[in-house]
């Protein structure tokens, strides 16, 4: 079966004053459609730039990104991130501070008629365990729970692939780890396919499908978490 997304064999990097900083080096990477993927790896390695790349907000210098068999990026074809039917969440939620729950959550359905924009909503809040949220405003709802707007928002247009750049980073632990179980709860219920950017290692065994460490500008692996916890239990000398 043809994987929703793939990286095949990208190229990413910045000019800078001191030259170009590669990031992506020849990079490849299939996730089938409904799985959650899971980029692990130390700060700076470039796992946001990878996001920000799938998005359509950096351009690849080298290779293709695909999704559903469609090119999204070439050196030579840039699909608008508007046009790509790929949504994002980030760790600092990113809500509009003077809109209310519910007209976050609708933002990206500016062009549904009200009454399906309101019906959409109301699935969405239902789905992320704020039903009766949609009149307060962000700053009036704790971490956790802006965070599930976030969630709701970014899947309100119903996209084909969610990236989520860190996105329980700035909650304490307990809520971290509850609202994790629910995401993934969220997605698998709904067929979602989703790339998940942490540093946490136990957070990316519990959620994921496929988990990858990124490292010189590309993956050292790409395993099912069961294949990552043996490989953790194997002497150093037999870790591939
Ligand atoms: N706009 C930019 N211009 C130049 N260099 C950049 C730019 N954005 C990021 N970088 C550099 O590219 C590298 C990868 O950055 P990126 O943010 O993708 O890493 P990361 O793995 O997501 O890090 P973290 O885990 O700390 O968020 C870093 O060395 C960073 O300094």
């Amino acid at each position: 079966m043809n994987p929703l997304l793939e990286l095949d064999h990208i190229h990413l990097a910045y000019d800078t004053p001191r030259g170009l900083r590669t990031v992506a080096d020849g990079l490849c990477l299939h996730l089938a459609r409904g799985h959650i993927g899971c980029l692990l790896g130390a700060s700076g390695c470039g796992k946001s730039t990878v996001l920000r790349a799938i998005a359509g907000f950096e351009p690849v210098r080298a290779g293709r990104i695909l999704l559903d068999g469609q090119v999204l990026s070439s050196p030579r074809q840039q699909v608008a991130p508007e046009l790509r039917r790929v949504g994002m969440m980030f760790q600092d939620y990113a809500l509009f501070p003077h809109m209310n729950v519910a007209a976050n959550i609708g933002f990206g359905l500016r062009r549904h008629s009200h009454a399906e924009r309101a019906a959409r909503v109301a699935e969405l809040l239902e789905m992320v365990g704020l039903a009766k949220a949609g009149d307060s405003y962000p700053h009036e709802l704790s971490g956790g729970q802006q965070q599930r707007v976030a969630l709701a928002r970014a899947l309100a247009p119903s996209p084909e692939l969610l990236l989520l750049d860190e996105p329980f980073s700035n909650l304490d632990t307990d809520t971290r780890e509850h609202l994790a179980a629910e995401v993934r709860d969220i997605l698998r219920s709904t067929g979602h396919t989703a790339i998940l950017v942490t540093h946490n290692q136990a957070e990316a065994l519990a959620i994921a499908d496929r988990i990858g460490s990124l490292s010189g500008g590309q993956l050292q692996y790409w395993d099912a978490p069961e294949a990552l916890r043996r490989r953790m239990a194997a002497p150093e000398r037999l870790r591939a």
